[in-house]
């Protein structure tokens, strides 16, 4: 197990509400998604029982991946669980069936959208609920939603947050209505949230040398895959366009961008197509680029 498990899991196991914070990939899907098939077990929870947790994270793509692991941990389980997430266009089948799921992994718009929408829609047994990324979903850019999902949610239930970061805002936890939180911070005594295998250089260039900079690194760097975070769509497309250039001209390598967008959406952008992709294709991306090796 690793730490963050081993800290969280004979808590929630208890009963306990959670505010669990630790690194980035040290274990926390884990640590829920556990907790929450374990504890619907042990409720003996069935078909009929209806949605027993439901699990909220900030990005489609961030959920998504939560459902994959949900699916091979749970496999043994009998439990029904769905993928709630805007973006696709089969909400009307989801209305049907949502009322027969035991476990909803979803984002915080599509969640509200069916409490507003879907006729019959009962949350009113629901045991668990879970905020993964949690500072991201407390950040007042989710405010609206989460405060109107938490009032139609029973309050007689656990709650677990995990995030990276520790949040001990009384405002925050006031509106979640914990009771008697445990507070478990893992890496409490590291100076960044990242893991410590990760290298981080950090270069200061003159602005005008920077695409150079860039450029050249990218050359010598050819046998890795490079992220390049910029800090908005139209920077993307201009120096994302200005690369390319380069690229093409000297006819080096294939290049492809990956564009970060409000730091949590990740798509592939080709030459002369800067519309927004589709979902699918922004999952195949980040399907395609999981294992391998990342430059950023
Ligand atoms: N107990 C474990 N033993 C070995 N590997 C594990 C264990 N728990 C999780 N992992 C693996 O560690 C990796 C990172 O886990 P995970 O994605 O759950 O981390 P995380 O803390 O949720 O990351 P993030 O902050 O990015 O959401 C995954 O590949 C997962 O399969």
């Amino acid at each position: 197990m690793t730490d963050i498990q081993r800290a969280s899991l004979p808590h929630a196991l208890c009963g306990c509400d959670i505010l669990g914070a630790a690194k980035t990939s040290s274990g926390k899907t884990l640590a829920f998604i556990i907790l929450v098939l374990e504890k619907l077990y042990r409720e003996r929870w069935g078909p009929e029982d209806g949605v027993g947790s439901i699990i909220i994270s900030p990005t489609r793509e961030l959920a998504g991946q939560l459902f994959d692991v949900l699916k091979s941990v749970g496999k043994h389980h009998n439990f029904s669980a769905g993928l709630l997430i805007g973006g696709r266009k089969d909400v009307d089948m989801e209305k049907e069936h949502v009322n027969e799921l035991n476990i909803l992994i979803c984002t915080p718009s599509r969640l509200l959208q069916h409490m507003d929408e879907t006729p019959n829609f009962d949350c009113s047994q629901m045991q668990v609920l879970v905020l993964d990324e949690a500072d991201r979903i407390l950040d007042s850019g989710f405010k609206r939603e989460l405060n109107a999902i938490i009032s139609q949610l029973p309050k007689c239930r656990q709650t677990l947050l995990f995030s990276a970061t520790q949040t001990k805002s009384v405002q925050d936890l006031a509106r979640l209505s914990l009771t008697d939180p445990e507070y478990l911070s893992v890496h409490e005594e590291s100076v960044t949230a990242t893991p410590t295998l990760l290298k981080q250089i950090v270069m200061v260039v003159p602005l005008d040398q920077k695409l150079d900079m860039l450029w050249r690194f990218i050359k010598t760097h050819l046998q890795s895959k490079i992220l390049v975070f910029l800090s908005s769509c139209k920077q993307s497309s201009l120096q994302g366009g200005r690369l390319y250039e380069y690229a093409n001209n000297k006819l080096v390598f294939k290049i492809w961008f990956l564009i970060v967008r409000n730091k949590n959406k990740l798509f592939r952008v080709a030459r002369h197509s800067f519309g927004e992709p589709s979902l699918r294709r922004k999952e195949k991306t980040l399907r395609e680029n999981k294992n391998v090796k990342l430059t950023l």
